[in-house]
């Protein structure tokens, strides 16, 4: 796990190095000029002229010392000040009287198409309103350029705690971030703005990093080391040592929800899969998934003892997928809600539409429950409007597993997942491939496997990894067909594929 901190926590980083530590700032701001000269050279595109645009802030002092090293270094580069000398910080006003000292070449109405690379560092972590006027139309004029852009921590106009635009952000090619990675540079527009994301040591020390339950907030990012875990079977188990998963799942016409869930369920290593599904589709099921054992009802009927059975059997519970909004699945939701215990549940899809109506069940239903809505379930879910909940999802889906005390796995372009304890995790994995009909339900099933085959079934740490296995599979699939070919059954498929590497790892 990377660890990835907001814009204030960053400051409060900075502050600490500084006043506590007795690095100097200008040390700082060295190594984040040499970090930023190091990525316009990497050859990613060609620094024949280079022209960095400075704001007043620290960010700016970066840009104004990564000029001053390319300089030296022989590279043709001039700095464009946007803003107002009288405004300059500290660091700053030393950057840019060291770089007059070496003779820097300072323009003053570029043409930005001149250029082969633009340094962007007119805003960081200081961003503290809209963009508007002049800063504006700068902003506008590096992205019109076409120019190759490298951003200095954060791509200016990106709020870096939410990765929305405030008026206006510039479209880098690459990121430079300070110290760590911020989670505006993943979340919503963040994806499409920020490019390739580098993160630079620049001698940060981090106080909190050797208790991370200190922070009641901390944000994470998967890597695929961590994976590395969760497919080590023990030789000596058998099909009740890796869970028993029940998955109320399916409805007449929806028999494919049920089954793509259920099958990526088996396939992520549970060890015994139950449906129990309407009887309409009991034959599609058996012959299509004839690994999985099956209990049928009557929609006439819906909780029979059949389910109480059911559900003292399982080690952990689905409900969702395929399930329709029908009154009777309303009742077998509240039955379950009811009556799980502190057997891990998934609620997903139809399920969490039913669970709109009844936030109350939600709410008195014991622990462990993960729901995985898309934002258009958690507006639902929430009754916030999809563009309010945009303005800052991190925020919005904290705020509801504070509330109902749930895992939270708000899927999006760039999904967070959140815990109970409050740790937010971004995953950074999959693309475009996994916005395919019945993708949702496969990660339901991801997640409900590896839940059934950890030591813990009840071990929610796991659910930010399933997340991250899911995108894998998107790449995975996307890479051997275009990603508008990619079906939700191909993520199956690479699921297999996958696993097996990891085992071999
Ligand atoms: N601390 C350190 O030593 C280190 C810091 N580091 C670097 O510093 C960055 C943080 O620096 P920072 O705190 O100075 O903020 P920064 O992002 O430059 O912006 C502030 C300036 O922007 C202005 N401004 C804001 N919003 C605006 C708007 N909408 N429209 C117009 N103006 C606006 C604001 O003006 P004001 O609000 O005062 O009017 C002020 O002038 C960080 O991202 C990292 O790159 C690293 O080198 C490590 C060491
Ligand atoms: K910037």
């Amino acid at each position: 796990m990377k660890k990835i901190v907001t814009g204030e926590q960053m400051k409060k980083l900075d502050q600490y190095t500084i006043n506590s530590m007795k690095v100097p700032s200008s040390v700082l701001m060295e190594r984040a000029g040499l970090a930023v000269s190091e990525a316009v050279t990497c050859k990613r595109f060609s620094a024949d002229r280079i022209l960095v645009v400075c704001g007043c802030g620290n960010n700016g002092g970066d840009g104004v010392c990564a000029a001053r090293i390319l300089h030296l270094k022989g590279y043709k580069v001039s700095v464009f000040v946007a803003g107002d000398p009288k405004k300059f910080s500290e660091g700053m006003r030393e950057q840019v009287e060291i770089a007059r000292n070496y003779r820097i070449n300072f323009v003053k109405n570029p043409d930005y198409a001149e250029y082969t690379v633009i340094v962007d560092a007119v805003f960081g972590v200081g961003l503290s309103r809209p963009v508007t006027g002049r800063m504006r139309v700068i902003l506008g004029q590096i992205n019109e350029s076409h120019v190759p852009v490298v951003a200095v921590d954060i791509p200016s106009g990106l709020n870096s705690d939410t990765g929305t635009v405030m008026g206006i952000a510039v479209q880098a090619d690459v990121t430079v971030t300070m110290a760590y990675a911020k989670p505006g540079l993943f979340l919503r527009d963040g994806q499409t703005h920020s490019g390739h994301v580098m993160v630079a040591d620049i001698g940060i020390y981090d106080t909190r990093l050797k208790n991370q339950d200190e922070d009641n907030f901390c944000f994470f990012r998967t890597d695929k080391e961590d994976l590395g875990s969760l497919f080590i079977r023990q030789e000596n188990g058998n099909k009740g040592t890796f869970g028993k998963v029940l998955l109320i799942a399916g409805s007449k016409n929806m028999a494919g929800a049920a089954l793509l869930s259920g099958e990526a369920c088996m396939r992520a290593g549970a060890g015994m899969l139950k449906f129990y599904t309407t009887n309409e589709i009991r034959e599609s099921i058996l012959s299509n998934l004839p690994e999985a054992m099956l209990s049928v009802f009557d929609t006439k009927e819906p909780l029979s003892e059949q389910l109480e059975k059911d559900m003292e059997w399982a080690d952990v519970i689905g409900i969702g997928p395929g399930i329709s909004t029908e009154p009777y699945a309303g009742q077998i939701l509240e039955y379950v809600l009811k009556n799980k215990g502190n057997k891990p549940c998934v609620i997903d899809a139809d399920a969490l539409n039913l669970l709109s109506l009844h936030m109350s069940l939600l709410k008195s239903a014991a622990p462990p429950c993960i729901v995985t809505p898309h934002i258009g379930e958690f507006s639902r879910l929430t009754g916030m409007s999809v563009s309010e909940l945009c303005s800052d999802i991190p925020k919005a889906v904290r705020e509801f597993v504070q509330e109902y005390g749930v895992v939270c796995v708000c899927k999006d372009a760039r999904t967070l997942t959140i815990l109970p304890n409050g740790c937010a995790y971004i995953n950074t994995s999959g693309n475009s491939a996994l916005a395919t009909a019945g993708s949702g339900d496969v990660l339901t099933g991801i997640i409900l496997g590896i839940l059934a085959g950890s030591d813990n079934h009840a071990d929610i740490r796991v659910i930010p990894l399933a997340v991250y296995l899911h995108g894998i599979l998107g790449e995975a699939a996307s890479f051997r067909r275009s990603k508008a070919g990619v079906i939700a059954s191909d993520l199956i498929e690479e699921l297999t594929i996958q696993n097996k590497k990891l085992e071999n790892q």
